[in-house]
């Protein structure tokens, strides 16, 4: 059967754990046909940015006119837009479309991916014209202007008109006997309601919230409702995450796999 597309407006990264690697194996391994408009190109590994190159705006517009002329693009994907001139042009040729932006302001490592002014694009112009935005706390902080709780800041942020999941990682919370994990999810003028599931014990988790937005992107590409891809999606990064538990790929946090799901182990 001919698939949904999901066109990945993202940069790249080198070490291949983040950006559009992370994009075009989860929507390929979900059952989508991924296309792609490059952002930025980064010097990347395990440790962290080394360089960024920004596609000049005109470039990245020459991609997406490409892409939306020929292909029926079902859900768009955003991760690493770099200048608010990107953010502007894809709330601008593409908000007419299902959008599900990852803000990403900061890699894994803490390096910076986005300033305040490309922030402020974002809170003006892409989150108003999005369905569903997945920043991690960090980035909902800065986009909402204050610190608050994790769920009061999804449901500000919400109030700009998409729908939100606020991603957290690993935490112990007072009883417990493994760390659990909570997004918490927020439609426009409603309030935040936790998603729970256990984490997977790992320091190998660059490219989960590029690995994340993309597998929300092609489950809602599938036509699966918000809160059900949300839990799809998450359930997705854990196995991904189990997966590359064990190994030993570079000097700081190791790729997520992203491996085909269905191929265990080589041949003999
Ligand atoms: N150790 C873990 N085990 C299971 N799920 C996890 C773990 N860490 C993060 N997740 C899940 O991964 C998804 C992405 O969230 P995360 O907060 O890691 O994104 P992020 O901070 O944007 O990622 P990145 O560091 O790649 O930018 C969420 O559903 C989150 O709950
Ligand atoms: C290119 C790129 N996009 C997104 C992230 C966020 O993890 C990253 N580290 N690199």
């Amino acid at each position: 059967m001919t698939p949904p597309v999901v066109l990945a407006v993202a940069g790249t990264d080198s070490g291949g754990a983040a950006g559009l690697a992370a994009d075009l194996a989860t929507v390929g391994h979900l059952g989508c046909h991924a296309a792609c408009a490059v952002t930025a190109v980064t010097a990347q590994d395990t440790t962290g940015v080394h360089a960024i190159h920004a596609v000049p705006v005109t470039a990245v517009a020459q991609q997406v006119d490409a892409v939306v002329g020929d292909l029926p693009v079902a859900v768009v994907k955003t991760g690493m837009l770099g200048t608010p001139d990107v953010v502007r042009l894809v709330a601008d040729r593409l908000g007419h479309l299902p959008v599900v932006v990852d803000p990403v302001l900061a890699a894994t490592s803490g390096a910076a991916l986005g300033d305040d002014v490309v922030a402020a694009a974002y809170v003006d112009h892409l989150l108003p014209a999005a369905l569903v935005a997945t920043p991690n706390l960090d980035e909902a902080r800065t986009l909402a202007g204050r610190d608050a709780p994790a769920p009061e800041l999804a449901a500000r942020l919400a109030d700009l008109g998409c729908a939100v999941v606020l991603t957290g990682g690993a935490e112990w919370r007072p009883g417990a006997l493994t760390a659990t994990c909570t997004d918490w999810l927020c439609e426009p003028g409603g309030t935040a309601t936790a998603l729970r599931h256990p984490a997977v014990a790992t320091t190998a988790d660059h490219g989960t919230g590029c690995t994340y937005a993309s597998a929300l992107a092609a489950r809602i590409a599938h036509g699966e409702a918000l809160a059900d891809a949300a839990r799809t999606a998450a359930a997705y990064v854990s196995a991904r995450l189990a997966d590359s538990s064990g190994w030993r790929l570079g000097r700081g946090r190791g790729p997520v796999s992203h491996l085909s799901p269905t191929i265990q182990e080589e041949p003999a």
